[in-house]
């Protein structure tokens, strides 16, 4: 029996599958290990697995195979290669982290291969190797190589030190507890879940970085960073830490963090040097610069290209990386202003400096030009820098979707966003291609999701969040994989095979973001939330702050025209998109009042008008809320019990939720306007 752990192990429980134990039993009764000690972990997890979920327990051979004669074989590239022919060619496709599951014949034997350049690549390769077992796979004439399409595929954790989780609704943090580091059987547990899906790099603290969590860089904390790293790193990830843009301040006692005082580069440079001597393969820093009330460069009247230069340089010489966040606005403005546009922002201050960063720092930049709406355009930036390494910000835990109280499936969007066409260097120039490196020539690129991971038992809070996090790393993996295959392998490995199951989860998975846009802010708008925690509807909750977040809805018309003829977002576009976006005409209506402003009995392709649009989606999203959960309570028997119970509850405040939704934004629809639903249901007066 596999010990029973306080918590779930999501996708890599080890289920009972004895119903294939038949099928796996020839090959995976021998395991042969090529290579030292190193390989132990690789080992360890597929011998576990066999041993737990088939009932199998290998025999294990090192660096030979004289008395087995089928077996599955591990060893890096170089190893297998001096004992096998024929595997030439998979030294030029091989790439660092890439993987290779190949059978073969040798003589009477059978032998399963998995194989990698570097053991990074035998990590990543074994947890491939154990899903496709899971799911029950054929793997009789299996060559399965796979590299990742994405260099940088990063967790970014808004932990703070005291346990806190910035927008986190899975409970208190896994890293900090009191000021305290926590390592435990969850670390590695999570490093685990982590490298199961490819996931190669964790920032693990809040980008907010307060005066606590400044303390990250100094010795005491760097000696436990350096264990916590250790156990990441068996697994292929890397560790990165967010810092505070005014560190040289708070901790080395200067009185300016501007990067050009030779003083602060000489401060970073010391520090760099330090946090090496611990973590050796120390990722990099994560920057939320001139931001929110952060400090940065523009404090002292220098760029972020110098800010992030400065730290480029004392991460260069250890292959260390800076990732500078583009969510940078002006968090202070007055809702009289009309001219300002926060939309602008991310463009305006980053357009100007494509080609001034070093080659080891990557733009991050959010999906959307505000802040992770349930829809947004993609942010104009993607396609705008040419020069410059970046990496797309998601995210994963659920701030403005739901709070893990809704179910809200992100993969669909995620994967509507990966498939955008920049047309930044005509057709074809799709978000993927960019991060891929097939479009421009940087190479440092990737994808970050904020984390949605937290101490709850099933991690995520909902049970079926776990596949959100499940689904960024495959796609950050392969960007080019169809999300309902996705859908279907993660319910498969996470609830097993069982038809309806699959059926009925896979249709609420791939409803829920749409049915949750409907039922909150449809056709672009947003920001109908409560300020402060974002949770349920607040029509005017935005509207009269200083976040630059306005819908400026009056008696006759809602949006902001953000055309030419407005405040001219439109024209960050590539063609055909501004001009698309630019005539209310051509503009896709899921975005309408993002970019434009409409009067209520605009009619729109349906030929209803937009209010009656507005009123008719608040219902359906409503009823498919229900439908949802209907398909789950059909599921009654083939879940586990306290699994089953704790979705419905989520489910049951979901659908009561919606209608709050549906009956706050109807009322306020018409108020503004006095016009009742054509089709005279329930509307407050
Ligand atoms: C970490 O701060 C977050 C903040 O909680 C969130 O409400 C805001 O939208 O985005 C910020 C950011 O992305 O920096």
């Amino acid at each position: 029996m596999a010990e029973i752990k306080p918590y779930s192990m999501c996708w890599l429980e080890y289920t009972d599958l004895n119903k294939y134990r038949d099928k796996y039993r020839r090959i995976f009764g021998n395991i042969v290990v090529l290579g030292d000690n190193s390989l132990n972990l690789p080992l360890k997890e597929l011998r576990d697995f066999l041993t737990y979920s088939l009932g199998i327990k290998p025999k294990i051979f090192r660096n030979t195979f004289a008395n087995t004669s089928n077996f599955v074989l591990i060893g890096k590239l170089s190893d297998v290669r001096k004992v096998l022919k024929g595997l030439d060619e998979f030294e030029f496709s091989l790439g660092e982290e890439g993987f290779l599951i190949k059978k073969v014949e040798f003589g009477e034997n059978s032998i399963l291969i998995l194989t990698a350049k570097e053991y990074v690549g035998l990590i990543y390769g074994v947890f491939k190797l154990i899903e496709k077992l899971k799911l029950g796979e054929d793997i009789d004439k299996i060559n399965f190589l796979s590299n990742p399409s994405l260099k940088f595929r990063i967790l970014n954790h808004w932990d703070n030190l005291d346990g806190s989780v910035e927008r986190g609704y899975a409970g208190n943090s896994i890293f900090f507890k009191d000021n305290k580091i926590i390592i435990n059987d969850r670390t590695k547990d999570y490093a685990r879940l982590l490298s199961s899906i490819g996931i190669n790099g964790i920032v693990i603290n809040n980008v907010n970085v307060k005066k606590k969590e400044v303390e990250l860089l100094t010795i005491p904390y760097l000696k436990k960073l350096k264990e916590l790293a250790k156990i990441f790193s068996a697994y292929g990830i890397k560790i990165y830490l967010s810092i505070n843009f005014a560190s040289p301040i708070y901790l080395g006692g200067l009185n300016t963090a501007d990067p050009l005082d030779k003083r602060v580069s000489l401060w970073w440079k010391t520090k760099v040097d330090e946090i090496y001597e611990y973590i050796p393969d120390f990722g990099g820093f994560l920057v939320k610069a001139d931001s929110e009330f952060n400090p940065g460069p523009h404090m002292y009247g220098r760029t972020h290209a110098d800010g992030a230069n400065m730290l480029g340089e004392a991460l260069e010489p250890y292959g260390g990386f800076v990732i500078w966040r583009a969510f940078v606005y002006n968090c202070l403005q007055d809702w009289r202003d009309v001219k300002t546009d926060r939309a602008k922002a991310a463009y305006d201050n980053f357009k100007p400096l494509d080609g001034k960063f070093m080659d080891n720092v990557i733009v991050q930049i959010k999906y959307g030009p505000m802040d992770f709406q349930v829809r947004e355009p993609v942010n104009p930036l993607f396609g705008g820098l040419e020069q410059t390494n970046q990496i797309l910000e998601l995210q994963i835990t659920q701030e403005y979707t739901g709070q893990q109280i809704h179910l809200c499936y992100l993969g669909v969007l995620w994967k509507e966003i990966l498939e955008f066409d920049t047309y930044a260097k005509g057709k074809g120039s799709e978000v993927k291609e960019i991060l891929k490196g097939s479009v421009f020539k940087i190479k440092n690129n990737g994808m970050a999701g904020v984390s949605n991971v937290g101490d709850n038992i099933n991690w995520t809070g909902h049970d079926l969040a776990q596949a959100n996090l499940y689904t960024f790393g495959e796609l950050a993996w392969n960007p080019d994989e169809k999300i309902e295959k996705i859908v279907e392998r993660w319910i498969k490995l996470t609830f097993g095979d069982d038809e309806k199951v699959v059926e009925n989860i896979s249709y609420m998975l791939l409803n829920s973001h749409k049915a949750y846009e409907k039922y909150t802010t449809p056709l672009g708008l947003g920001w109908m939330v409560n300020p402060g925690h974002h949770y349920g509807p607040n029509p005017e909750g935005y509207e009269y702050s200083k976040w630059g977040t306005y819908h400026r809805a009056n008696y006759e018309a809602i949006g902001v025209d953000r055309s030419s003829r407005g405040t001219g977002y439109t024209l960050q576009y590539h063609s055909p998109w501004r001009e698309i976006y630019d005539s209310i005409d051509t503009c896709p209506e899921e975005l309408l009042l993002f970019f434009h402003r409409v009067p209520y009995n605009y009619r729109l392709k349906s030929g209803k008008t937009l209010l009656q649009t507005y009123y008719d989606l608040h219902f359906e999203g409503v009823e498919e809320a229900e439908e949802i959960r209907r398909r789950w309570i059909e599921l009654k028997g083939k879940i586990d019990d306290k699994t089953y119970e704790r979705v419905l509850q989520r489910l049951n405040m979901q659908v009561e939720h919606a209608k709050e939704w549906r009956d706050v934004i109807n009322t306020y629809f018409f108020r503004r306007t006095g016009i009742p639903d054509e089709k005279g249901r329930k509307i407050y007066p």
